[in-house]
């Protein structure tokens, strides 16, 4: 279902260019989950935004559900990454003035016509995470780990076949982030989708089927 292949980035700079991905190559079928750890600079959002086709390899191949999202238009990838990918980031990204609701349902509105069904999924995720009393509250009401949650029934309004979670338990406490992560995994397990997730926590990178730190380029399983 992901498929990246010998894939290899570098950046631009005044020198030589800095290549933070020599080759990386991974694959994993529906229901299956990854911790992308590694040291900070080891290229590990690089590697995410690339997966998640925000930013394109320089080599090498992506493949998710069969399709190859860079030889789409940017247009048709942009409807691609919306259907098919969820972003859980460790600084949700909500929209401080929307309600809970309304965020669940910000993926929605790409489509041009967010539905009946988008709200009642909306809905029906708000009680899955365990805020629907909360579904009219503003951000600015809830707390880290509420927030969390929110961002987390977003990235799944379209049923995404791959998650994508930058730190999801970065900045919680304990507690909370093993809250957190029993809800990812929950989740995911409910949609067979595929799970990668860069993360500095032992505790979580433990909770997930395998575990590959980027040394020197190149994915090295740690599992
Ligand atoms: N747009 C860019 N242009 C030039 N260099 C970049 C760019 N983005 C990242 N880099 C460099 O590429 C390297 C890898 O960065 P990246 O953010 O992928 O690492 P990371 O493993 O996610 O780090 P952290 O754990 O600190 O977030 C770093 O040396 C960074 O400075």
């Amino acid at each position: 279902m992901l498929e990246v292949q010998h894939v290899r980035k570098a950046y631009p700079t005044p020198g030589e260019p800095l290549c933070v991905l020599k080759d990386v190559s991974l694959s994993l079928s529906p229901g299956q989950s990854a911790a992308i750890v590694g040291p900070s600079g080891s290229g590990k959002t690089t590697l995410l935004q690339i997966l998640g086709t925000l930013d394109s390899p320089d080599e090498g191949t992506v493949s998710i559900n069969g399709e190859n999202p860079f030889s789409m238009s940017a247009k048709q990838r942009a409807v691609f990454r919306n259907q098919s990918i969820g972003f859980v980031f460790q600084d949700h990204h909500l929209l401080p003035q929307l309600s809970v609701v309304e965020n669940v349902m910000i993926p929605s509105l790409a489509t041009g016509r967010p539905t009946s069904e988008h709200r009642e999924r909306a809905e029906s995720l708000i009680g899955s995470v365990g805020l629907s009393e909360r579904a009219t509250h503003l951000p600015g009401e809830l707390s880290g780990g509420e927030r969390e949650r929110v961002a987390i029934a977003r990235a799944l309004l379209m049923r995404p076949t791959l998650i994508l979670a930058d730190e999801p338990t970065g900045n919680l406490d304990a507690r909370t982030a093993a809250d957190i992560t029993e809800l990812l995994l929950r989740l995911q397990a409910d949609e067979n989708a595929v799970l990668v997730a860069v993360t500095h926590s032992t505790a979580l990178a433990d909770s997930l089927h395998q575990r590959w730190e980027l040394v020197d380029g190149q994915l090295e399983s740690r599992s």
